[in-house]
């Protein structure tokens, strides 16, 4: 069975082992320096963990999994010997991260949360030079957790970042802004809670059900001079569409100024 390491334990590799133990399709070991979290993968999970990457070989799969910040340092003493490399860190692009490793074989993917429920959505890039059954390896892994995209350029990582890889916590951001207003019109905090997920949860179903446009589907739901009406007139005067594109625009540019820096820090490093 083909082995994949994960370099660093985490919430992200922890989303992505959950998903991918059932396909029991590679024999997985967790590297991660904290021993509380080897002990809750070897216990959850059922894979191997370890403190260190022992020297890999070419057929062996390497997925790196710490924080951008501490890549550098983690992948030190990493003898990959031209083995297969996956990278969900954000803003570290290809020619660091394969300048870290010595290694050009190296496919970059943003994930995001819901990958710990399969329903996850990944934005995948693998340079031209690499082959198919790489690639197939890549689509294999995160398929075991969500939806698969795959993207023509490095560079619209950090788009795929702006809109997916971190999008899951603009959904909470708003989710906690409906709860707080419930909450505000007098609803204890678990009722409030709980009327803000239903309401988002019958939303979502009725979207991908009915296949409707968007914006379709709000004006079925607005009366003119009604209710809602009320609410998205206070909405369009507040520019909450405007403030969530720059929001986007925000993190799209923390993406690409993170990647500057990481690539900038470890060349001079
Ligand atoms: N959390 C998210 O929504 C997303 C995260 N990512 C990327 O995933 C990566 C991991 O993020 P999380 O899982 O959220 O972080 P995390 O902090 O939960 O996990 C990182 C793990 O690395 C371990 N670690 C740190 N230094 C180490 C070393 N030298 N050797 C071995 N283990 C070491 C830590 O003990 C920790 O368990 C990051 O690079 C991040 O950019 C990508 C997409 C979404
Ligand atoms: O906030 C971050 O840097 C990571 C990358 C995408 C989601 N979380």
């Amino acid at each position: 069975m083909q082995k994949l390491y994960f370099l660093g334990g985490g919430n992200m590799c922890q989303a992505i082992v959950s998903g991918l133990v059932k396909q029991a399709s590679f024999d997985i070991t967790v590297i991660d320096n904290n021993a509380d979290k080897r002990a809750h993968l070897e216990q959850a999970y059922g894979v191997h963990t370890g403190t260190v990457v022992p020297d890999l070989q070419a057929d062996d799969v390497l997925l790196l999994a710490v924080k951008p910040q501490d890549m550098a340092a983690a992948t030190a003493h990493v003898k990959s010997n031209g083995a297969l490399i996956l990278s969900i860190a954000a803003g570290l692009d290809i020619a660091t991260l394969s300048a870290m490793l010595n290694n050009p074989r190296i496919i970059r993917i943003m994930p995001n949360t819901p990958a710990q429920i399969g329903m996850g959505v990944a934005g995948v890039f693998a340079p031209a030079s690499l082959q198919a059954a790489d690639k197939h390896i890549a689509e294999q892994i995160m398929s075991a957790v969500g939806q698969v995209y795959w993207l023509a350029e490095e560079n619209r990582l950090h788009a795929i970042t702006g809109i997916s890889g971190s999008g899951p916590a603009y959904v909470f951001y708003l989710m906690d802004a409906l709860a707080q207003a419930a909450q505000a019109q007098g609803f204890d905090a678990a009722t409030a809670r709980e009327l803000s997920l239903a309401t988002f949860k019958g939303a979502v179903a009725l979207a991908e059900q009915s296949g409707l446009p968007f914006a379709q589907l709000q004006k079925n739901v607005t009366s003119k001079g009604g209710t809602t009406f009320a609410a998205i007139t206070a909405f369009e005067a507040a520019h909450i569409a405007a403030d969530i594109q720059a929001g986007v625009d925000a993190c799209v540019a923390r993406s690409e100024e993170m990647q500057s820096q990481l690539a900038k820090a470890n060349h001079d490093g």
